[in-house]
């Protein structure tokens, strides 16, 4: 299906081409000037009137009365989809912005399954069919790269190969799904220090809630992550590349070759750091051994200034006490947890929930006591 807006220019051209013949008529026939004059002001006052006539009909046919709910969500607001030059359009702050606040929550305009075993452009359009007018356009005025050369417009391949990269430009992980949401899809893209927001998929609730991960200062933009940027820059810029188009100059990619460098070695570090915690699943290392390399992981994140995934760090951690019996550490590592829960994925989420239950009680983390007693200590040294 063709964006909404060129059925209206190719019905404004069908009207001029069929006025312009009766103007020849007159002016083969000889008739005098002054008549001639007025048939043809005449002529375009009645053109003028049928193509507003014809604009107003599809005006309306299109409009949608704005919900509430969107009309509250614009006024609330902290930011705004503003052009930015070198990225297309771009969300900007309207205010200083708290770490933790939450910045959007959305419902997706339609969500498709990971895993498909019929054409993907075709899915696509029968999604789109069942959208309202308003909510079609929503999802061709986003942007898109990657548009195969070779298609022919006005071809049914045409219209699948511009929904498929319209959708693989802007869509976005929805548990077992991919989903289109407009607003976050405005959100351009950072690298380790340079996001500042990030997006989580709630599962219970039908809806993907975005907080600040860091303070965001008015006019600023907000920038989320299109990818896991914890490895080199030259790895992350071809990845980028190939998949959204454009050759990433964020802050941390527009970094001095030396100070780039150094940033490429903490992320693969803390990279490999993170598999390395991972081996305490199979106890290949002791719990001691996991928190060290916790607070190591940490310490480098703060080095770097790469908060992201601090939550889920240190929920792992508060695991891996837990299971040791170490009640005090499992409580430590849950507050820590929390307060980085709340700021990535909201106070309300369900993770920051399990986290208040294990400092009430770590007793009843649901792996309490599985591996033998062990002091694993807690992120005090952090
Ligand atoms: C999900 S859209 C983001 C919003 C988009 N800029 C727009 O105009 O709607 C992804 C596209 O935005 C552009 N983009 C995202 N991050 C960028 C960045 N850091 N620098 C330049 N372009 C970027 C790329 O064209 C990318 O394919």
């Amino acid at each position: 299906m063709p964006p909404a807006s060129s059925t209206h220019r190719r019905t404004a051209k069908a009207k001029k081409v069929t006025f312009e013949p009766k103007v020849e008529e007159h002016t083969r026939s000889g008739t005098r000037t002054a008549p001639l004059l007025t048939r043809f002001l005449t002529g375009i006052a009645l053109i003028s009137a049928i193509f507003l006539a014809v604009y107003y009909y599809y005006s309306y046919l299109l409009w949608e009365p704005p919900s509430t709910a969107k009309l509250e969500e614009d006024l609330l607001s902290p930011f705004q989809v503003v052009d930015l030059p070198g990225k297309g359009k771009g969300v900007i702050a309207t205010r200083d912005i708290a770490q933790g606040e939450l910045l959007l929550r959305e419902k997706p305009l339609f969500l498709v399954p990971t895993h498909i075993t019929s054409s993907p452009g075709a899915l696509l359009l029968t999604s789109l069919a069942r959208l309202t007018p308003v909510q079609r356009k929503s999802f061709y005025d986003l942007s898109y790269v990657n548009f195969p050369r070779d298609v022919i417009p006005d071809t049914p391949e045409y219209n699948e190969a511009l929904a498929l990269a319209i959708f693989q430009t802007n869509s976005i992980a929805a548990g077992s799904n991919v989903g289109i949401f407009p607003r976050m899809a405005r959100f351009n893209h950072g690298c380790s220090s340079a996001f500042n927001s990030v997006y989580t998929w709630r599962e219970k609730e039908g809806f993907l809630v975005a907080h600040a991960l860091k303070a965001i200062k008015k006019g600023e933009e907000l920038l989320t992550t299109y990818t896991d940027t914890k490895r080199p820059r030259d790895s992350r810029r071809r990845y980028l590349h190939t998949h959204y188009g454009f050759t990433c100059q964020c802050a941390v990619c527009s970094l001095p070759d030396d100070l780039s460098r150094k940033s490429d070695s903490r992320l693969s570090r803390m990279s490999e750091l993170y598999s390395q915690f991972a081996r305490w699943g199979d106890s290949s290392i002791s719990g001691q051994e996991a928190a060290n390399i916790a607070r190591e992981i940490w310490s480098i994140g703060e080095e770097e200034r790469y908060w992201s995934e601090r939550g889920r760090l240190a929920a792992d951690a508060a695991w891996v006490a837990a299971a040791h019996s170490d009640d005090v550490a499992a409580r430590e590592w849950a507050a820590l947890a929390l307060e980085w829960y709340a700021y990535e994925l909201g106070a309300d989420s369900e993770q920051a929930h399990e986290m208040q239950n294990v400092i009430a009680d770590a007793e009843k983390h649901p792996v309490w006591g599985s591996r033998h007693e062990e002091h694993v200590g807690g992120p005090k040294k952090v």
